[in-house]
């Protein structure tokens, strides 16, 4: 039988937070900089979820491998000074982080964005109550899907595995929670692309807009 939900986990970008626009800004810097033609937003927002690395190689898909690092570091760094200026909770979560808060339930995030970046974007945000954990791409040796980060935060919050919903955007992030044993929901209102969305994902749950988890929310912890 399915455990009844204790505890609320998250994924950060293109989940919680709408990381996209500050993305797109340092991405075309970058191009700027290195005299590469800029991108439009819907195209690097279709792959904010797959990290720093993933969006570099979008806007020099043909420099070699070894060069790209440099260049990811160089965009990450501008990205760092210009985190929070467009940054937003997804319109309509807000309902959905008063009640967690209201009822004192655990919640916390599990992403795989470095954690001195997802430190910086926390300090950010005044949430209606802290996350009780946060989990970075690189506070354990390995990252998502792997379980160990979300057995990590289960810990942290005191829950077990069963009884935590994690809820992100990306089928990474459904098979993290499957492998960690976690129920599941998929944020179809993410960065994936059109084709991905349509595919009939192995998720629990499935939100639509960020208003459907707040609504999901009221359910669970207010019926
Ligand atoms: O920055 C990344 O690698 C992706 O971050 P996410 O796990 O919060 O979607």
């Amino acid at each position: 039988m399915t455990q009844a939900i204790q505890c609320v986990l998250f994924d950060l970008d293109g989940t919680l937070l709408d990381t996209s626009y500050d993305f797109t800004y340092a991405l075309n810097a970058t191009c700027r900089h290195f005299d590469a033609p800029p991108l439009n937003y819907q195209d690097i927002r279709k792959v904010v979820s797959q990290g720093g690395m993933a969006m570099t190689k979008l806007a020099f898909p043909n420099l070699p491998e070894s060069e790209l690092e440099a260049r990811r570091q160089f965009f990450l760094d501008i990205y760092n000074e210009h985190i929070d200026c467009h940054t937003r909770i997804f319109p309509g979560l807000e309902l959905g982080l008063e009640i967690l808060a209201k009822k004192q339930i655990p919640w916390g995030i599990v992403t795989n964005k470095p954690g001195w970046l997802t430190e910086k974007l926390m300090m950010s945000f005044l949430f209606p109550s802290q996350p009780k954990t946060v989990i970075s791409g690189d506070t354990l040796a390995v990252r998502k899907p792997f379980r160990e980060p979300m057995d990590l935060a289960a810990k942290e919050c005191g829950i077990a595995n069963e009884a935590c919903i994690y809820i992100g955007d990306h089928p990474r992030d459904i098979e993290a929670g499957i492998n960690a044993q976690m129920q599941t929901g998929a944020a179809m209102y993410g960065y994936l692309p059109e084709t991905a969305r349509s595919k009939d994902w192995p998720a629990d749950h499935r939100f639509d807009t960020p208003f459907d988890i707040s609504l999901f929310i009221q359910k669970t912890f207010t019926e």
